[in-house]
């Protein structure tokens, strides 16, 4: 009877060892302030997935159902070449440029994204010293999980973007941009690609759900805690000219068109007297089998034909990634994703290593290619090599 309890034991000790090894240790979110050391963008993200809970990651990291888009927004850089250049008599490269008549350090900016305080206590408050700090654009999302006000009280004069999920009641919508303005937004991103959430398999596995304060859409509707699936219910399924009209008439702000995806979508945008087109497939996380970004840009700046500032994104963790968007036909590049890994393992300083890092990049492939400046960048010819 003894050995039988004492096997009995053995059996409930090795089970609960198991458990214990199988389980996710409670990861606490950062708090973390420090610059820190990046080789490249892609060791990045492992070294902040090892900060991040599953759900966190599976989140931010994740796109939607194959990730064919997801991945190849990164691998479509790999399909153009930039030819070397040392025989220009070239000393030396600058980096800055303008936005909107904003002076920025370098041509690339922050994205909008939802989530900051899911890897940082501070959330968008460190995102924006960061991106101050590195001379560039924050941009502000519905989404944020600090009010507008409260983000840009935390780092004053630095210069912000709203980016606006449009809702299907117009009081949200004027209440909202009033907002953003006052705070001290320079422009109003409108997100066009997300009628609802792509199917993000990953968050569907890790029966994640989004759980982090919405505070700018909780506060119009009085404090009453608003889920993601009502958050998301709310917002505007299709777009239309009438759309960006209407808020460029509220805002009196430039607006800038996020979720270009075609020429035909830019013609609309243009026509509608939109300030902005942004072309992204928001980072391969809508419509999975879309287009890269990389390979649908020469096809729509041949449209916008330099009438307003083009920015991209989607895919972009190398300088050589900014510099081939930039010959292809993009004013300014944002990133989004690398900028959340750095915000986790290092708030603000964190945030600013990744801009000088890709800063730095850019510098490299600048002068190799023997392009003085931005200017230079964006009238450099890119190689086919299967069109030789
Ligand atoms: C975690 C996360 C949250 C995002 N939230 C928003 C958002 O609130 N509004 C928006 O317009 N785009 C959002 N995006 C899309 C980004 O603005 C951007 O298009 C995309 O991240 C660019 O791709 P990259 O991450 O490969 O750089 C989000 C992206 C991520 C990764
Ligand atoms: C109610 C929260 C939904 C956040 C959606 C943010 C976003 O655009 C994303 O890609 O995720």
């Amino acid at each position: 009877m003894n050995a039988f309890i004492k096997v009995l034991s053995l059996g409930f000790l090795i089970l609960c060892c198991n458990l214990t090894i199988k389980a996710e240790p409670i990861k606490t979110i950062s708090s973390s302030e420090k610059r820190i050391k990046i080789i490249n963008l892609y060791e990045l993200e492992k070294e902040a997935a090892e900060k991040l809970s599953i759900g966190a990651l599976g989140y931010v990291k994740g796109g939607s159902e194959d990730e064919i888009t997801l991945r190849d927004n990164t691998e479509s850089f790999n399909r153009k070449n930039i030819i070397p250049n040392g025989l220009t008599g070239l000393n030396e490269v600058a980096l800055k440029t303008k936005l909107f008549g904003i002076d920025l350090a370098s041509p690339i900016i922050l994205a909008p994204m939802a989530a900051h305080g899911l890897v940082h206590q501070e959330a968008d408050k460190d995102t924006i010293k960061g991106t101050r700090k590195a001379g560039t654009i924050m941009s502000i999302s519905t989404y944020s999980s600090v009010p507008i006000e409260k983000i840009a009280e935390s780092a004053p004069n630095a210069p912000f973007f709203f980016q606006l999920y449009m809702s299907k009641d117009n009081n949200f919508n004027e209440y909202i941009i009033k907002k953003a303005k006052e705070a001290g937004a320079k422009a109003i991103i409108l997100t066009v690609d997300s009628g609802v959430p792509g199917n993000r398999e990953a968050d569907i596995r890790n029966n994640y759900e989004y759980s982090v304060k919405t505070p700018n859409v909780t506060e119009f509707y009085a404090g009453k805690t608003v889920t993601q699936s009502e958050a998301r219910a709310m917002r505007k399924l299709g777009f239309s000219a009438e759309d960006i009209s209407y808020i460029k008439k509220i805002s009196g702000l430039p607006v800038i068109v996020k979720g270009i995806e075609s020429p035909e979508a830019a013609k609309i945008a243009i026509d509608a007297r939109a300030d902005g087109i942004w072309v992204s497939n928001h980072g391969g996380r809508q419509l999975d089998g879309a287009p890269s970004t990389f390979n649908m840009l020469p096809h729509i700046a041949k449209v916008v034909q330099k009438r307003v500032p083009i920015i991209f994104d989607s895919g972009v963790r190398r300088g050589s990634h900014v510099f081939k968007a930039l010959a292809n036909g993009a004013d300014i590049v944002a990133i989004g994703r690398p900028a959340l890994y750095g915000l986790a393992l290092g708030g603000a300083d964190g945030v600013y290593s990744v801009f000088q890092h890709l800063n730095k990049e850019l510098e490299t492939v600048m002068i190799l290619a023997g392009t003085e400046n931005v200017e230079a960048v964006k009238n450099n010819h890119l190689f086919d090599p299967n069109k030789p």
